[in-house]
């Protein structure tokens, strides 16, 4: 198996605070990785190590065969990464908006024009080029995000709740394009709190209070966990943890 991302005993402190702890992950290339965690369980804070934005405390991880300690530069230009806040120029076009994240990848003129046109007609913005992104509803908003990290065709996509407030059918159209996107050999890491699109992933990793729970796929940690649903996976693993956090606090153990 060849991965895309693989990290070791990766591991964030924050003061003496463990945002990260020992973090072990595979993700193999061309699949999509599913994220998940409550409020605060480490996520953002693994992707921004992820991707040379912020640096580990401890550990190793490796990015397109990039590593995270010493090649941040390298990785932030062959990755594409979106943001919960999707940072797009409200007051710009989509067309504009487009062709400025194309000149933050020094696009080309030739290369410009070609993303630009495949990324309109992925997107579903055909016939909207000229409006202007501040009046474009959610799902739009998000697409045009997702085209911008797109434009310089990226090998591996790192999304972070991607969707969050999102209308369900804009959300099954990102999907669909996600979907799409890991047809064509990209790899995808996302985070997200809703079950059902973590449902579609080839692959699920629970992280709570910085360390992972449980990694498999959708139907292996269903089975495994003699769960109904990926929603009580979750919900279980989380009640789990907590049980044994409780414990080790009796007995005066730290996190
Ligand atoms: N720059 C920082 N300084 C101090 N603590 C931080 C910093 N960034 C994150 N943390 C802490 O690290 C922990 C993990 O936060 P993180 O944002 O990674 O969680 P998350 O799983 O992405 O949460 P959410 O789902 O709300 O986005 C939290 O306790 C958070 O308060």
């Amino acid at each position: 198996m060849i991965s895309a991302i693989s990290c070791n005993q990766l591991t964030k402190r924050f003061g003496d605070r463990i945002a990260v702890n020992s973090l072990t992950l595979n993700v193999p290339k061309g699949s999509i990785y599913g994220f998940l965690g409550p409020n605060g369980s480490g996520k953002s804070t693994t992707i921004r190590m992820l991707c040379g934005l912020l640096a580990p405390t401890s550990g190793s991880g490796m990015v397109l065969g990039l590593d995270v300690m010493t090649q941040s530069e390298e990785i932030k230009q062959r990755i594409g990464y979106m943001s919960q806040k999707f940072s797009l120029y409200e007051d710009l076009t989509v067309e504009e908006n487009l062709d400025f994240y194309a000149g933050v990848y020094q696009l080309n003129a030739a290369e410009r024009k070609q993303r630009k046109a495949e990324l309109i007609e992925m997107a579903g913005l055909t016939g909207r080029e000229k409006q202007i992104a501040g009046s474009l509803s959610g799902g739009w908003k998000q697409r045009l995000a997702l085209s911008c990290a797109l434009l310089h065709k990226p090998e591996l996509l790192i999304l972070d709740e991607p969707t969050a407030g999102v209308d369900p059918v804009s959300r099954r159209i990102f999907w669909d394009v996600i979907h799409e996107l890991a047809g064509q050999g990209i790899t995808v890491l996302v985070t997200t709190h809703y079950m059902d699109e973590a449902q579609t992933c080839d692959w699920i990793g629970f992280i709570f209070f910085g360390n992972l729970l449980a990694q498999g796929t959708p139907q292996e940690l269903i089975r495994r966990m003699g769960a109904q649903n990926l929603e009580d996976v979750f919900i279980d693993l989380v009640k789990q943890e907590e049980a044994r956090l409780g414990e080790a606090g009796k007995r005066g153990e730290g996190r």
